[in-house]
């Protein structure tokens, strides 16, 4: 048991280079440094975290240093971080001198991964054949699968045929023998199978989705995000980018990243789960109008936006919300929530007490905050539960918002000239703060709800009662007060709702995915 803990250290080869080589398992890492560089010394060092592999060379080296030792030889294959959060598979061949040093480094070695328990062994695959540019099998087939393989994963490969297929599935598929799911395509079919494998966790725990107040069961199973659609945001913000080796490569090394999500319900009846942006005014509109121009793909967002901000409407309603407490950080904050975020950490500890509270009957210790109540007119109402950060965007609608803290950022844009909301947009893109204006406000909060004025059956089929009180607002004259909508939509992660008026809580920390948040710095 000692020695298994003492370091290996042997000369190894490289490329035809005398390297001194540690396995250290008290790390631990594999290091490796040339004996009589021609240059400075380098010391590589992978952590055994990020090995994907240890294989025996095969004879396809028909090379002198092949000759030399005989054949022995082994190649570690590990992620390697390239530029601006891209990973890579890299691999190294060590020559050994003799057969039996060489079965030693390889079995030490797989020692090592073996005791790497947060890795999957055997994944549950989903593939949007026609998200994006319609390129999901390729991109698994191309880039995935053979890391996959390379690592011993083991899959269940499923193609989607229809809308739903991966939700409808996940509710009946033995979910025990798998440990993770996997989303081929955007974020539209993540949705689908985060909202397969809630559900599913609340059936099985017979919790109704209906109750608004009910807690609900976390999912154990981690969700996998290979990016192929025409909007990645929750890849990008959860891996810093839209790269399908960089999320193989987080999955393969089981990387964790805890994620809130927002339950919307609308008069006690479950509507649908968020983690990223409900949108309501601005993002509804552009939601709208952009289903209209499916047909010009991913430019119809640009073209709707523009349209939107041209039409200028805005909504009245009023927003009540209770205020997260103090601790779980500011939307003003400096810092932004990365890899390691202290505050998702306490966060974790906090959900992990209240689960235990909750399992054992006991009672709950609140202490969030009072509720506030706001009246208004609004251009956008926007509750982010994560940065939203996304290539477009890169510091998001709320930057310092966090991924697994439990909390949203509620902003509310009030009603303000043409002008103004341009400045507001504006400051997504640029170092100012879109927070620092005089219409705009921000809240850390915990669960909140919207009413609109006009109550829903008003604002739908009865065109009559539409105009009484549309009529009631702007006289009439629509082009000039702009608000020819009486209700927007609310944009729930990029898909419409039924309803304006919503009662939206955050459940921190329900899912889990192979991700670990944006490194600061990812190149070493
Ligand atoms: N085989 C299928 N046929 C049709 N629709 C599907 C199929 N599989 C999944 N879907 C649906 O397609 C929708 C969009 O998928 P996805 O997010 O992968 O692509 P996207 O191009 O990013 O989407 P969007 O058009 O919303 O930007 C999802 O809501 C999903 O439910």
């Amino acid at each position: 048991m000692e020695s298994a803990r003492r370091p290996l250290v042997s000369q190894l080869w490289v490329k035809n280079r005398r390297n001194e080589a540690v396995l250290d398992p008290e790390r631990p890492a594999l290091s490796w440094k040339e004996l009589q560089p021609k240059s400075g010394r380098v010391c590589h060092s992978v952590p055994i975290s990020e090995i994907i592999a240890v294989e025996t060379e095969q004879k396809r080296y028909n090379s002198d240093t092949w000759q030399k030792f005989n054949h022995h030889a082994f190649t570690v294959h590990y992620a390697q971080r390239a530029q601006k959060h891209c990973w890579r598979c890299s691999a190294v061949t060590f020559w050994c001198k003799d057969e039996e040093l060489c079965h030693q480094w390889i079995q030490a070695i797989k020692k090592l991964l073996e005791l790497q328990t947060s890795r999957p062994k055997h994944l549950l695959v989903y593939i949007n054949p026609y998200g994006g540019k319609q390129q999901g099998k390729q991109i698994y087939e191309q880039k995935v699968a053979p890391l996959f393989s390379l690592a011993s994963i083991t899959t269940d490969v499923i193609v989607t045929e229809r809308a739903n297929h991966a939700k409808d599935d996940l509710f009946e598929v033995n979910l025990e023998k798998y440990d993770g799911v996997i989303s081929v395509g955007g974020d539209g079919m993540f949705s689908e199978v985060m909202h397969g494998l809630i559900g599913r966790m609340q059936k099985d725990s017979s919790i109704d989705q209906n109750n608004p107040s009910a807690p609900l069961a976390p999912c154990n199973l981690r969700i996998g995000i290979i990016p192929a659609g025409s909007t990645d945001c929750i890849c990008y913000a959860t891996v810093g980018i839209n790269d399908p080796v960089t999320s193989a490569l987080h999955i393969i090394i089981g990387d964790l990243q805890h994620m809130d999500v927002c339950s919307v319900h609308h008069n006690n009846t479950f509507l649908k789960y968020s983690v990223s942006l409900l949108g309501y005014g601005f993002y509804g509109d552009v939601l709208k109008d952009s289903e209209k121009n499916r047909w010009m793909g991913p430019t119809r967002y640009d073209f709707s936006g523009f349209k939107t901000f041209l039409s200028h409407h805005y909504y009245e309603g009023t927003v009540s919300f209770q205020q997260a407490n103090q601790t779980l950080g500011s939307p003003r904050d400096k810092s932004t929530c990365q890899s390691g975020c202290y505050i998702c950490k306490q966060s974790t500890q906090e959900v992990e007490e209240k689960r235990k509270r909750h399992h054992y009957n006991l009672e709950e210790t609140e202490d969030d905050g009072d509720w506030k109540v706001i009246r208004g007119k609004f251009m956008a109402i926007n509750a982010a539960n994560m940065s939203c950060a996304c290539p477009r965007s890169p510091k998001g609608l709320s930057p310092a918002a966090h991924l697994a803290a439990g909390t949203i950022d509620l902003i509310l844009v009030r009603r303000c000239s043409r002008l103004n909301f341009l400045r507001h947009l504006v400051r997504h893109k640029n170092q100012d703060d879109q927070f620092d204006l005089a219409f705009v406000e921000v809240y850390r909060v915990k669960t909140f709800l919207f009413t609109p004025k006009h109550s829903e059956n008003e604002d739908t089929d009865n065109k009559d009662v539409r105009k009484k009180h549309f009529n009631q607002i702007c006289n009439g004259n629509h082009s000039s007060c702009g608000c020819n909508h009486v209700n927007s939509i609310w944009n729930c992660d990029g898909e419409a709702l039924d309803h304006a008026a919503v009662e939206v809580r955050v459940h921190c920390q329900l899912i889990k995915l192979f991700a670990r948040g944006i490194e600061e710095d990812s190149k070493p």
